[in-house]
């Protein structure tokens, strides 16, 4: 199996903190990841670096073949889909839904002029495709946050992604709309060519049967990593969050008590 995320021994310092601890990860293809740990841990940092919001302070990152420094990082970063909540609050409220959508063809937030007509297309297109057809002349600033996240995940459908980072993505979904969302995602990795997809969340609800391995983190490290059935346990779980956790599985579905 090929790579198509690797990083290595990879360090975040900001404000004096040391964030990551030197991290070593890789995604091969056809593997679907979820990045679990507790709040303040390092999982949207991590994020940050991998899509070339921020320079990570020492080591290598390197998707497919392209290693961050030795490649154009704006072309590496079209092949990386985001879908975060972070990104909401970089774009303009005034910005309209269809350039949203677009811009993520370039990897950029905003597009300050309309975008080509076959973009504004393929745009409308995947609004329809996610039933959201009904936001096409809306502006960013008056969608609701399920809106905003299917708008996102539009933008992210925009480029033709190697991996598809999806950081909380059901954050503000009522419990139709996550499992409506869930289904999309599942749909994605069953696509022929599916890019791999890295799903950060808080709910073991959430870990489709789709999603083949998991990365724990806790504290700027890597708690554990590997399968599904090797990693995710009541045990460590446990570790991570700091307090007697017990982990169910019925149907491929996960469920957490906190003891
Ligand atoms: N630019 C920065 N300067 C200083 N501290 C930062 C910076 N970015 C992140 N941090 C700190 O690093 C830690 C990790 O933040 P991060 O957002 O990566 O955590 P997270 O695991 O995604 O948390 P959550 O689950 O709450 O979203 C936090 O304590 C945060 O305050």
């Amino acid at each position: 199996m090929s790579s198509v995320l690797r990083v290595q021994n990879v360090t975040f310092v900001r404000g004096g903190r040391r964030i990551l601890k030197g991290i070593d990860w890789e995604v091969k293809s056809g593997q679907h990841w979820c990045v679990l740990g507790p709040n303040g841990c390092g999982k949207t940092s991590l994020i940050s670096l991998i899509t070339g919001y921020e320079p990570a302070t020492s080591g290598d990152i390197q998707i497919g073949e392209d290693q961050f420094g030795n490649s154009d990082w704006r072309e590496v970063r079209k092949r990386v889909g985001l879908v975060t909540n972070t990104l909401t609050t970089f774009i303009e409220p005034g910005e309209p839904v269809i350039n949203v959508i677009a811009s993520g063809r370039e990897a950029k937030l905003n597009l300050w002029q309309d975008p080509p007509a076959a973009w504004q297309r393929q745009a409308a297109t995947l609004l329809k495709a996610t039933g959201s057809q009904h936001l096409r002349k809306s502006l960013w600033g008056t969608l609701s946050q399920g809106e905003k996240q299917k708008v996102l995940i539009c933008r992210a459908l925009m480029a033709k992604f190697n991996v598809l980072i999806l950081d909380e993505p059901c954050a503000g979904l009522d419990p139709v709309a996550r499992e409506h969302f869930l289904n999309w995602m599942a749909e994605i990795s069953s696509w022929p060519e599916a890019p791999s997809l890295v799903m950060v969340t808080h709910h073991v609800e959430e870990i489709l049967p789709c999603l083949t391995h998991v990365l724990m983190l806790k504290d700027g490290n890597i708690h554990a990593e590997g399968t599904k059935d090797e990693v995710l346990t009541s045990a460590a779980l446990s570790e991570i969050y700091g307090a007697p956790v017990s982990l169910t599985a019925k149907n491929g579905r996960y469920a957490l008590m906190v003891l």
